[in-house]
């Protein structure tokens, strides 16, 4: 057994119990060393190389920066919302979460307080989203379209005039937080962010300024004028750099058709006329295409061996690719520096107080 004996000067906190602060009890200075060297020293371990990296991309905001929230039902006869901790594993109730934005902390308390009855068994999560006008929409997930508590707790939710809508979503299984099946109960189901349609089921980065700065590298690293945005969501890097430079031309492409139709609205609204919006896998649609950059922002599994191969086949110009998971990441740069060479890795703080990692490398074809 490990025994703490003496503090470290970097820690500011007892560990929180809760999963998604692990990384609360060190300074958020050490927070942005920490991330630095961890990237650095796998990455020179794993490609066998002297890599550098850059100072940790951040906007020094290291609390309530979650645009998304999901809160989990305890087990209870009234209506409490909760996180998990670790080790035990378990569910507590929180009235205040210093990752979520404070109205939604202002919602949060007034739930808890409610004393809603509710059955545990069909309700099981309440998720916040927000934009940066603070705006929300806020999913009611449960296992049936009706269940008890509904009528108050939407009436609850709309004295906040900041809540633009309410969908209840249903949850189809235990492995999955949100299911395909969302409906709109009250308001709209659709926030905006800047140009951006959103919804109860798309992805958005859940740090907002810190995703405009690395927009901002990523931009700032493109020299040539035909793109490609694998991976795209519902366009937020594709559409942010056609914004800074419409001169470009951008093949953007994601298989959920639900991204897809938030994509087109938003190109349709903005008469993005060089956007060209593809609903495919990134493995198979990459391989028609042409481009002199290719941007990869791909989930935590990284690429399909198929578009690796593609890549290296194809001698992009330059790639960018945006990563949520150093594992994976290191995985694929073993395989693309073959071709490529690194130009710069950028760590990026987009989970203050949390162990999760942002990374975007730049490569250019050797
Ligand atoms: C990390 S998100 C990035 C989304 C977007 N770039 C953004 O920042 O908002 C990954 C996206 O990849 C999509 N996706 C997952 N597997 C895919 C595949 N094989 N081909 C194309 N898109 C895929 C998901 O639907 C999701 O929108």
């Amino acid at each position: 057994m490990i025994k703490r004996t003496i503090d470290s000067p970097d820690r500011v906190s007892e560990k929180s119990n809760l999963g998604s602060l692990d990384l609360s009890h060190l300074s958020f200075e050490r927070q942005l060393v920490w991330q630095k060297e961890l990237t650095e020293g796998t990455l020179k371990r794993a490609l066998k190389q002297d890599v550098k990296v850059l100072d940790t991309l951040t906007d020094n905001n290291p609390f309530n920066y979650r645009n998304k929230v999901v809160f989990h039902v305890l087990e209870d006869e009234f209506l409490q919302l909760g996180l998990y901790t670790t080790e035990p594993v378990k569910l507590v109730k929180v009235d205040n979460f210093i990752l979520a934005n404070k109205i939604v902390n202002e919602i949060l308390t007034k739930i808890n307080k409610a004393k809603i009855k509710v059955d545990p068994f069909k309700l099981k999560h309440v998720v916040f989203k927000n934009n940066s006008q603070n705006q929300l929409v806020v999913t009611l997930v449960s296992t049936n379209k009706n269940f008890l508590g509904k009528d108050e707790l939407i009436s609850l939710l709309e004295t906040f005039k900041q809540v633009i809508g309410i969908t209840i979503n249903i949850k189809p299984n235990d492995k999955v937080i949100l299911g395909h099946k969302s409906y709109e109960v009250s308001g709209t189901s659709e926030l905006k962010e800047d140009e951006l349609y959103i919804t109860d089921k798309s992805f958005l980065q859940v740090n907002l300024p810190v995703m405009k700065m690395t927009y901002d590298v990523i931009s700032k690293n493109i020299t040539g004028k035909k793109i490609i945005d694998a991976y795209c969501g519902v366009g937020s890097i594709g559409f942010y750099l056609y914004k800074k430079n419409p001169n470009l031309t951008i093949d953007m492409i994601d298989n959920q058709v639900d991204n897809i139709l938030l994509a087109n609205k938003t190109k349709r609204e903005n008469d993005y006329k060089s956007v060209n919006i593809i609903k495919d896998n990134s493995e198979d649609a990459v391989e028609g295409l042409s481009a002199d950059t290719l941007v990869l922002d791909p989930p935590r599994q990284g690429l399909m061996p198929k578009l690796v191969d593609t890549i290296l086949d194809k001698k992009f110009k330059e790639i960018i690719y945006l990563s949520c998971d150093l594992k994976t990441l290191t995985r694929d740069l073993r395989l693309l520096t073959s071709t490529y060479e690194i130009k710069t890795i950028q760590p990026i703080k987009m989970f203050p107080q949390t162990t999760s990692l942002e990374t975007l490398v730049v490569l250019k074809l050797k």
